[in-house]
This record gives C-alpha cells, sequence and structure tokens, in this order.
C-alpha cells in the first residue's frame, strides 16, 4: 500500500462542476474572473446546479424559489433560544439548525432526483435566515423576515442589521458569495460527498460539510486572519510579529493553499474589494497590514494569499461580526455542496478508501482481572 498523505494529488472522482487546472479555477468552464465581474450569485448558484448560465426566465423563478423559502420554521427559532448562546461559535449554531432543518422537512428522506432538488433549493434558501437569526437572538435582538424583494447578498445584510444596505456592500458581499460557491474537491466537500455516498440524505451531507468548512485551516481561516490583525493591532508591529511567527514555524492564516501554487486566482478581486472598503470606511490601516503581510510571508515562503485573507478585511469593512466569517462562507458554499451531493446522487459509488496499519500485531485478549 502507498499511503499519501492527506490524499494530496489523489483524484477521487469525477465531476462536471468546477475544474483547477494550472492555477486557473472555473465553474462548469467559465472562469472565474469573468464571473467575479458579470455575474451575480443566484447566477452562480443555477450554474452549479444545472450545468448551465440561466436565461431571465430561469434566473427569475430561481430567485423567486429561494425568496418563497428563505423563512425558518418557528421551532428553529425557538431552539436557537434554548442554547448557552454567547458560549456557542455561530459555526456550531448553523452545523446545529442545519440538522435541526432536516427533521422539519418532510420529504428528508425522499431521494428522487426531483425531492433533492427541492431540498437543495429549502436549505440554500434558508441559510441566510439561520445565520442571521442567531447572530441577533444572541444579541437579545428579534431576528428579521427575509424580503421578497431584495437580491440574496441584500437580504443576508438587511436580514442582519435590518437596514436596507447600500448597493456597494451589496456589490462586495455578492461578489464574495461568488467567489467562494465552489471549489473542486476541498475538504467540506469531500465530506459532503463521502456523506451521501452512503445514500445518507442531503441535510446530513451539508451539516457534515459545516463540520469540516469550521476548522482553522480551511474555511475557518478567514475569522482567523481577522483575529490575527486585531492582534497586530498597527502597521508598525506587522514586520517584528509575523517574522516572529514564521521563525517559530507557525503559520500565518490566509496563505498557502494544497492545490495553487502560483497563486489562488480569487485573492486579487478580494484584495481590491479590501482596499476600496477599508478607505470607504475610513480604516485603510487594515489592508495596509494586509499588504505588508503578503510582501514578507511571499517575499520569505513564497506562499501566495489564499481566498481567505482579504476577505476578512472585507467583511470586517461591511461591519459583520468576526465569528459570522466562516458562516458566511458557508452560506455561499453550500451552493457548492449541494451541487456535488445532487452530483454525488447521480453516479454513486460508496466512498471507503483504506488505511494502512500501524498498530501492534496479533494479541491474545486478556481478561480484565490478569491485566496490569
Ligand atoms: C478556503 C480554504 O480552505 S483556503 C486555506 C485556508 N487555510 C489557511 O489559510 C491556513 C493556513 N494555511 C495552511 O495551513 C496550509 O497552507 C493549507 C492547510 C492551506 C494547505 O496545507 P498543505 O497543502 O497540507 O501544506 P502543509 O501544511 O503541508 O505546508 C507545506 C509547507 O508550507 C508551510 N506552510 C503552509 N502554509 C503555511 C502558512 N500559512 N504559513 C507558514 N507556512 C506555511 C508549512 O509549514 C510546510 O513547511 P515545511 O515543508 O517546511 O514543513
Ligand atoms: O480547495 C481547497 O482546498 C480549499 C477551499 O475550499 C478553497 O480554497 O476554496
Amino acid at each position: 500500500m502507498t499511503v499519501t498523505r492527506g490524499l494530496e494529488g489523489v483524484v477521487a472522482t469525477t465531476s462536471s462542476i468546477s475544474s483547477i487546472i494550472d492555477d486557473t479555477l472555473t465553474y462548469v468552464g467559465y472562469d472565474i474572473d469573468d464571473l467575479a465581474e458579470n455575474a451575480s450569485f443566484e447566477e452562480v448558484i443555477y450554474l452549479l446546479w444545472h450545468r448551465q448560465l440561466p436565461n431571465k426566465v430561469q434566473l427569475e423563478e430561481l430567485k423567486n424559489q429561494l425568496a418563497e423559502n428563505a423563512e425558518l420554521p418557528k421551532e428553529v427559532l425557538e431552539h436557537f433560544k434554548m442554547y448557552p448562546i454567547n458560549k456557542v461559535h455561530p459555526m456550531a449554531a448553523l452545523r446545529t439548525a442545519v440538522s435541526l432543518l432536516g427533521l422539519y422537512d418532510e420529504e428528508v428522506d425522499l431521494m428522487d432526483k426531483e425531492s433533492n432538488y427541492k431540498k437543495a433549493i429549502r436549505l440554500q434558501a434558508k441559510m441566510p435566515a439561520i445565520v442571521t437569526a442567531f447572530a441577533r437572538i444572541r444579541k437579545g435582538l428579534e431576528p428579521i423576515a427575509p424580503r421578497k424583494d431584495l437580491c440574496f447578498a441584500a437580504n443576508f445584510l438587511y436580514m442582519l442589521s435590518g437596514k436596507e444596505p447600500e448597493a456597494i456592500a451589496v456589490e462586495a458581499l455578492d461578489k464574495a458569495l461568488v467567489l467562494h460557491a465552489d471549489h473542486e474537491l476541498n475538504a467540506s466537500t469531500f465530506t459532503a460527498r463521502v456523506c451521501v455516498a452512503t445514500l445518507s440524505d442531503v441535510y446530513s451531507g451539508v451539516t457534515s460539510a459545516i463540520g469540516a468548512l469550521k476548522g482553522p485551516l480551511h474555511g475557518g481561516a478567514n475569522e482567523a486572519v481577522m483575529n490575527m490583525l486585531s492582534e497586530i493591532g498597527t502597521l508598525e508591529n506587522v514586520d517584528t510579529y509575523i517574522r516572529e511567527k514564521l521563525e517559530k514555524k507557525e503559520k500565518i492564516m490566509g496563505f498557502g493553499h494544497r492545490v495553487y501554487r502560483k497563486g489562488d486566482p480569487r485573492a486579487k478581486h478580494l484584495r481590491a474589494m479590501s482596499q476600496k472598503l477599508t478607505e470607504l470606511t475610513g480604516e485603510p490601516h487594515w489592508f495596509e497590514m494586509c499588504t505588508q503581510i503578503e510582501s514578507i510571508v511571499t517575499g520569505e515562503k513564497n506562499l501566495p494569499p489564499n481566498v481567505d485573507f482579504y476577505s476578512a478585511s472585507v467583511y470586517h469593512s461591511l461591519g459583520i461580526d468576526h465569528d459570522l466569517f466562516t458562516p458566511i462562507f458557508a452560506v455561499s458554499r453550500v451552493s457548492g455542496w449541494l451541487a456535488h451531493i445532487l452530483e454525488q446522487y447521480e453516479n454513486n459509488r460508496l466512498i471507503r478508501p483504506r488505511a494502512e496499519y500501524t498498530g501492534p500485531g496479533m494479541q491474545k485478549y486478556i481478561p480484565i482481572e490478569q491485566r496490569g
């Protein structure tokens, strides 16, 4: 047996959803740069689920379906009030709420294509309401019902703050959602596929994926980046802080990637947004700190920033609590998870690799009375 640590370079499935070839990311053959500049998040959802861009009628239909399914059952809202709310990380709340939603979906165990697609709509539609309701309830505020006249990104910001968001904030969040939507066989997507390859249900697949995204080596890195920036505090402290970490062989959050070598094509879009938004909010130091960190880490380690690095200062500039950054990633990435879950069901085979055993050889059972 040959063991490939972390399954690096192992091709575990075929997929027609997204590809990363020579550091170029495409969704269904559309370059991410093109999509980031031109597509809305709703168009991207349609693209990932149908493998084609929607026409106007198809897009309207999807938007209506999402709007009609955006409200949470009251049981889920009530459940939040039972959590030890100020000790719970929003990713744990999101994971639990998605699992809970499965209890209230009467079609949860129906496995035909149409039922699974309807569940995908319901889950995608409800993700913003889960994150924003939790964020408000923990501050003692009432959750805000979604509005049917707002786009997906605007609705998220509206449900979070209760105010109609400015156009620039909607544009920034919409672009961030487009950039995070799918990424081939990343850890959380793989987790979702492994789960549903047992023919488990859509809610179980997404619940598992949220658990995988939460970790700081994956989606949790965006919150960790903001924690690092806050800890550094000022531009003057950057040099010493980063060099000391590198000397101690500690990881700098938001840098490195398993697949990209030259660089993550999404980072430049988030970098530009970070520059614009931090200037607008009168806090350009966050962006200046980031560029200085980037120049040290690329210079010393030849490691480029990944999608999580500049997204942190973008979300901070939108006034979003730092521990909601990873849940926002999930609000977007669930579109990719769902596309992969539906694709897995279409051509399923149980995913079950092997492990090379490294424990002791054959041993004889010793009764407990005779053990030292
Ligand atoms: C959406 C996403 O999930 S994007 C990734 C988000 N995660 C992060 O930003 C966390 C920081 N980055 C990392 O931990 C890694 O780069 C990962 C997890 C993204 C990729 O990990 P792997 O492909 O397994 O690379 P691995 O961790 O083995 O690193 C290879 C080498 O680069 C170094 N390295 C990798 N990332 C970093 C980093 N961020 N800072 C400093 N050194 C790093 C490692 O220390 C290691 O060095 P060594 O060979 O001298 O021991
Ligand atoms: O693909 C990966 O390993 C990590 C990921 O999800 C991303 O970069 O968006």
